[in-house]
This record gives C-alpha cells, sequence and structure tokens, in this order.
C-alpha cells in the first residue's frame, strides 16, 4: 500500500507533458527530436516529463531551469540511465560517455581530469597550431573538401594528445578508419529504442541476441589495445613523446586503472573529441558565410592586433575578443551536442511543485537552452556582440551550456575552446569566407544524431593574406 500510495503521489507531481497513451505512453519522436522538444517546451513549460513503458523521461528548455536542477542538483544527477546494449555490451562497461556513477566512473573521470585540466592543456598548444596550419593548406589545396580538413584536424589533435603520433594523420589512416567504423556502431546502438533490451532487460538473456554486439565489444577492445600497446613499445625503446597514454601508463598503479579500462579511456577520447571538434569548426565556416558582416568584425581586429604578416597564434588569445566572441555564439548558434546528454536522477529532486523522482532519465535540450529569450534575447539573430561587455572584454554574465551539465560536464572543452579559438583566428585571418551563390547554405541542413554535423555546404574561400603559403611554411 505505502509503494502504491508513493507511486501516486509521484504521479500527481510529476512535471507536465503531453498526455501519454494509456498502453504504449508518449511518443519520443525520431526525427530531430531536440526541435520537437523545442515545441513542446512552449507548450507545457521548462520542464515536461514524457512516459516510455517503464522510463520516464524529464526534459529540460529553459536555462533557469537546467541550472536550478542539473548544476544546483549535480550531486543526484551524476549517473546515466542503464544502457545495456551500446554501454555494458558493446563498450564492456569501460566507456566514461556511459558509465554509471561509482567507482570505476570517479577514477575514470580523474584520469581525464589529469591530462585535460585548464593548466595541463596549455601544453598541447604547438600540437593544435600545427594541425590548424595544416587546415589552412588543406583548404588552399582542396577548398571544396573544407569539412574533410575540419575532420583531418580533430583526428590528428587527438591522436597525437592521446598516443603521441607526431606523423601527420589523415582522415583515411587506416588507424582513423577503424575508429570510425567502431564509431559508426556506437553511434548506431546509441540511438533510443535501436535494441529492445534496453527497454526490456530480459532480452539480455536470449541466446544468440546479443552476439553482434559482444562480437563488435571484442573488436573495439583489441584495437584499443593494439594503439596502447604501440606507446608501450616506444615506451621500451624511449621514444614516447609525452601525450596521455604514457603519463597514465608510467601511473596506472596510482590511477587504480586495468589494462583495458585504460586502452579504452585512452580509446574513447576519439569518439568524444574528435567528431565534435569537426563539426564545430565547420559551423564555424557555415556561420562566417552566412553572416559577412560578423566576419567582417572578426577580421577587422584580426587585422589591427595580429597584422598581416604572421599567423595569429595562442599568445593573441586574450586580445582577440572578437575571435572568442564570435565562437561563443556559433556554440550557441548552431549547439553540436545538440539534444543534451542524458543523466539519471539517483533521488527525488523537488523543482518547484514538482518532483522528479528517483531513477527517471533527466535531459537538458540544449537547442531549446540556445533558443531561450529569457538569456538570449532574439536568439535567432547571429550576435556575437551579445558576449561582448562595452568595453569589449568577454562578458562573465552570459553562459551558454554546450559542453553539459553538472559532474558529467564535457572533460575536454578546455582543448574544445582552444580548437575553436586557433582554428577561427586562423580561418577568418587567412580567408574571406564567402557563399557560393549558385548553392545557398541552408543553416538548418544538419545530421540527425546525438552529436550532429552540418550536412555538406559549399563556400569560396577568397584568400585575405597575399603571400600565405609562404608564411605557412615559414611558421610549419
Ligand atoms: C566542440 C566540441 C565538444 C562538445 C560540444 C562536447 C560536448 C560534450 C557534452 C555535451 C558532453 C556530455 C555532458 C553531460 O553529460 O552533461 C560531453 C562529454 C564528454 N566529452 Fe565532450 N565535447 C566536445 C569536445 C570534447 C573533446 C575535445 C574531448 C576530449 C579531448 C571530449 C571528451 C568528452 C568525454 C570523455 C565525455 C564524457 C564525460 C562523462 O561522461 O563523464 N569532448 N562532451
Amino acid at each position: 500500500v505505502k509503494l502504491v500510495k508513493q507511486k501516486f503521489h509521484r504521479q500527481k507531481y510529476l512535471p507536465p507533458g503531453p498526455p501519454p497513451h494509456w498502453l504504449f505512453g508518449n511518443d519520443i519522436p525520431k526525427e530531430y527530436p531536440a526541435r520537437v522538444f523545442e515545441k513542446l517546451t512552449n507548450e507545457y513549460g521548462p520542464v515536461i516529463s514524457l512516459q516510455k513503458g517503464s522510463s520516464l523521461f524529464v526534459i529540460i528548455g529553459k536555462n533557469k531551469a537546467a541550472v536550478d536542477i542539473l548544476e544546483k542538483e549535480n550531486a543526484s544527477l551524476v549517473d546515466r540511465p542503464v544502457s545495456i546494449a551500446a554501454g555494458e555490451v558493446l563498450s564492456g562497461d569501460k566507456r566514461i560517455l556511459l558509465v554509471g556513477q561509482g567507482k570505476r566512473f570517479q577514477k575514470l573521470r580523474k584520469a581525464l581530469q589529469s591530462q585535460l585540466n585548464i593548466k595541463i592543456v596549455e601544453s598541447y598548444e604547438p600540437i593544435q597550431e600545427k594541425a590548424a596550419r595544416n587546415v589552412l593548406l588543406d583548404i588552399l589545396e582542396k577548398p571544396e573538401q573544407h569539412q574533410v580538413a575540419g575532420k583531418r584536424y580533430a583526428a590528428s589533435v587527438i591522436m597525437s594528445i592521446t598516443y603521441g603520433k607526431t606523423t601527420p594523420t589523415s582522415y583515411s589512416d587506416p588507424e582513423v578508419q577503424q575508429v570510425n567504423k567502431c564509431l559508426n556502431r556506437l553511434g548506431s546502438a546509441i540511438r533510443p529504442g535501436a535494441y529492445l533490451v534496453d527497454s526490456y532487460p530480459i532480452l539480455r538473456y536470449v541466446p544468440g541476441y546479443l552476439n553482434t554486439l559482444r562480437q563488435y565489444h571484442r573488436e573495439e577492445l583489441s584495437l584499443f589495445r593494439s594503439q596502447l600497446d604501440a606507446v608501450r613499445r616506444q615506451m621500451a625503446n624511449n621514444t614516447t613523446q609525452p601525450c596521455f597514454a604514457k603519463y597514465l601508463l608510467e601511473r596506472q598503479n596510482e590511477y587504480d586503472l586495468s589494462d583495458d579500462e585504460l586502452a579504452y579511456l585512452a580509446g574513447s577520447m576519439f569518439g568524444a573529441g574528435s567528431d565534435t571538434t569537426a563539426s564545430a569548426i565547420s559551423i564555424v565556416i557555415m556561420a562566417a558565410a552566412v553572416f559577412p558582416e560578423a566576419q567582417r568584425r572578426v577580421q577587422e581586429q584580426l587585422d589591427l592586433i595580429v597584422g598581416k604578416d604572421r599567423l595569429p597564434s595562442f599568445s593573441d588569445m586574450d586580445e582577440l575578443t572578437e575571435v572568442n566572441a564570435f565562437v561563443l555564439e556559433t556554440f550557441r548558434w548552431r549547439p553540436v551536442s545538440v539534444g543534451g546528454f542524458p543523466h539519471r536522477a539517483t533521488k527525488d529532486i523537488h523543482y518547484g511543485h514538482y518532483v522528479i523522482p528517483e531513477g527517471a532519465t533527466v535531459i537538458a535540450n540544449h537547442w531549446a537552452l540556445s533558443r531561450d529569450p529569457d538569456v538570449f534575447p532574439e536568439p535567432l539573430k547571429f550576435n556575437p556582440g551579445r558576449w561582448l561587455t562595452e568595453q569589449g572584454t568577454i562578458t562573465e554574465n552570459l553562459k551558454f551550456y554546450n559542453f553539459g551539465f553538472g559532474r558529467r560536464v564535457c572533460p575536454g572543452q578546455h582543448v574544445a575552446n582552444r580548437s575553436l579559438f586557433i582554428n577561427t583566428a586562423m580561418l577568418l585571418w587567412a580567408f574571406n569566407i564567402k557563399q557560393d551563390p549558385s548553392a545557398p547554405i541552408d543553416t538548418l541542413a544538419f545530421t540527425d544524431v546525438a552529436n550532429t554535423h552540418p550536412l555538406p555546404f559549399k563556400v569560396k574561400f577568397e584568400p585575405r593574406i597575399a603571400n600565405l603559403r609562404d608564411l605557412i611554411r615559414d611558421a610549419l
């Protein structure tokens, strides 16, 4: 009786939402869910709930509610929803992104922080500058392949930081292709509804049902092990560059990591950090082409501070406020992690007169947050100026949570921010990026996946620097 009463009480105080079908519950949108959820936010309010089977989804669509819940109550939202297909089976429960709250999560996260914290990331500057100069060369060579240039940048930076790789990385490298094959498998398995076992866990006992995913896991693990073994071999002949893998191999006991935990941790850096960064660079190129006035403001400051006789560098970062504001506005304008990432409530959370019950999956819809007029007036307008104070410095009073929330906030955010700074500075310094009048850009044409990517689009790169190739070659 007590349990029934409790259930009834919770039901009564659930956040509002569209009425569920008595048997099938609510429809979970199959296409562009973040855009559909934004409409539901406008209809039902900042926090809504949807019921599907035994799962309760709480979707947050306003910044104030997102901060009140996911930041202020973060201790109760460290956990991830159970993911049998993608998390337990495909990732062997070792991929940090999907690992639930507990000892393993804590040690993986601690190990990541040790190499991704704001102090350490400065040491990656030479890697990022070099790779960003290569983006310029790639674009001079094959401007129509600008999206590939961004992917190559992101892949080579991650490979250098993680495994100390010094040879140039091409997006067609067999190793990168293999990693991408694994990532595509993850992307498919992670889609809501992709595997019935996530709604009906009993299915895990059906013989053969999860065999393919188990096989994928073995392949992934052996790839990650082999990447780590390469670093071990280099360490044995003293030829390793300082990198994430070397640092952790030397301190494996201190961080209490098994061989496979370490292999997965290094391996999943690529998954979390490569495609996201490449997409964000592509969005910068799109925004520059579509908003020439905003591009021009950035270029005026670049000409003033950097001039045309040298390339921009990290030493200009504090002064290039227009570049920083432009990047912040692209993060908001088209968020890469468009629908946000799910957290699981480990106790009842009270919000106003609603209760988010223990066990609920809580998701901040980044797309809706980016268009929340309470925080971003005229949200559809691309306006980097909103990030600047009257004195021209970056304001401290505005924040967009493109890197997520609480104790799960993206640990790679400092690397990502710096990648976006250096690429935006170099691209807008080197080129006038223009729309191709014969192929106008559809700025809503994005892939429909968790980390969204602009669909292929055409732009023209007009060099602004006469001796660009020479300057790049000198710097390289
Ligand atoms: C523009 C680029 C990036 C964006 C937009 C982004 C966004 C995110 C978001 C939204 C999350 C989930 C946060 C949450 O649960 O609330 C996340 C998690 C994560 N990110 Fe990033 N990220 C980016 C780049 C990177 C990079 C460069 C790395 C690594 C070097 C990285 C590593 C990770 C890892 C390991 C996690 C899982 C953390 C956990 O579950 O505790 N990310 N990221």
